[in-house]
């Protein structure tokens, strides 16, 4: 399938998916962080390798830009098979399922990215295909209209979701494997900063590595793209090469916050503050008081905040840090204080 199709991805031009498919790592050995998702991935790939069976199917699921789909394509390479890619809002008929199915060869991945997004009956359908390797499908029409089951060449099913909140609890019951993706810490981040700069043949300093990685909310994906927007800073502003000087003056210009946090981020912590005082409040009325809904606030914007420490879960809800007044440019007014 063409990435294109992908909503998630709809703002990126064709360039831009160009250079992300270029920087994206194929190996396990390329791959930087996750250490412990990794570490067991290589060892059921190796397993299922060894045994010449399929890997258990294998749901990746947290925030965007963390490296589910790289991984996905990833185990496909170290399992030497095959990779059939689609997604869940494309996938909304059970022929087309049934067509991605039959078309298999063993031990093939199947990747169904943002899985949260199948339709039921679609959903229903995968079930059997997933458990036992079947299928039932329909065979002509009318008054001659009957159902014949289809054996399937063993498969692994890769799911990705940004919003694992979203599965059901048959679906993901039936994932032998399920990891989470956490956000990056700025080492890891310098690494890939780093590695994307080699790729792209563009020379920098490890001072700007960091400054990049340190703006990059926790993500590859946003690290890739500021350290290309720098870059082009680079070769108009200066000699080519990247700076700190070149990188701090293409941040600035860029309006980048300068902990990479994004707009929605700010929107939270603001609420929290201007709004209700810097908590405690609870989750549904901060989600209310951006719109958002409260699911995508746990599972994609929190926890970021949360790892940052801008916020804090407590009993009676969450609540902003210092670090948030601060980052804001507020002053807190502690309780007492009239000023
Ligand atoms: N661990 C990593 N090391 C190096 N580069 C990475 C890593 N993880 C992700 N990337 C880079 O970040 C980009 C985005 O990763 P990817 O497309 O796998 O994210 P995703 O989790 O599938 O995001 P989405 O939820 O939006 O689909 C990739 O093109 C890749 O170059
Ligand atoms: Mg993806």
């Amino acid at each position: 399938m063409n990435e294109n199709l992908n909503p998630e991805n709809s703002n990126y031009s064709p360039d831009e998916l160009d250079v992300e498919k270029q920087l994206r790592p194929l190996s396990f050995d390329d791959f930087t962080g996750q250490e412990q998702v990794l570490e067991n991935l290589q060892i059921f790939v190796q397993a299922a390798n060894q045994r010449e069976e399929a890997l258990d199917h294998t749901l990746f699921h947290g925030p965007p830009g963390l490296g589910k789909t790289t991984l996905a394509h990833i185990l496909a390479n170290e399992l030497d098979v095959g990779i059939k890619i689609t997604s869940g809002p494309v996938l909304d008929k059970p022929g087309d399922l049934a067509g991605l199915l039959t078309n298999l060869s063993p031990r093939d991945v199947l990747f169904i990215d943002e899985i949260h997004r199948l339709s039921p009956i679609v959903e229903e359908y995968l079930y059997s295909a997933m458990e036992d390797f079947r299928i039932d499908i329909m065979i002509e029409t009318g008054p001659n209209a009957r159902s014949v089951q289809i054996e399937l060449e063993p498969f692994t099913l890769v799911g990705a979701t940004t919003r694992s909140g979203l599965l059901t609890a048959p679906m993901r019951a039936r994932f032998g494997i399920s990891s989470r993706l956490q956000y990056y810490n700025t080492e890891l981040l310098t690494t890939i900063v780093q590695r994307s700069a080699h790729i792209l043949q563009v020379p920098i300093s490890m001072e700007a590595a960091i400054e990049i990685a340190g703006r990059s909310r926790g993500t590859p994906r946003i690290a890739n793209a500021l350290l290309r927007r720098v870059r082009d800073f680079a070769q108009i502003k200066g000699n080519g090469s990247i700076t700190i000087e070149i990188a701090k003056y293409a941040l600035e210009a860029l309006n980048v916050d300068a902990h990479g946090l994004d707009e929605m981020d700010n929107k939270i912590l603001s609420t929290i503050i201007d709004k209700f005082k810097g908590g405690p409040v609870g989750i549904t009325t901060i989600a209310t008081a951006v719109g958002e809904s409260s699911e995508t606030i746990e599972e994609v914007y929190e926890p970021f905040l949360i790892q940052e420490g801008f916020i804090m879960r407590t009993p009676r809800g969450r609540e902003v840090t210092e670090a948030a007044y601060k980052h804001l440019g507020r002053k807190r007014n502690r309780p007492g204080e009239l000023f």
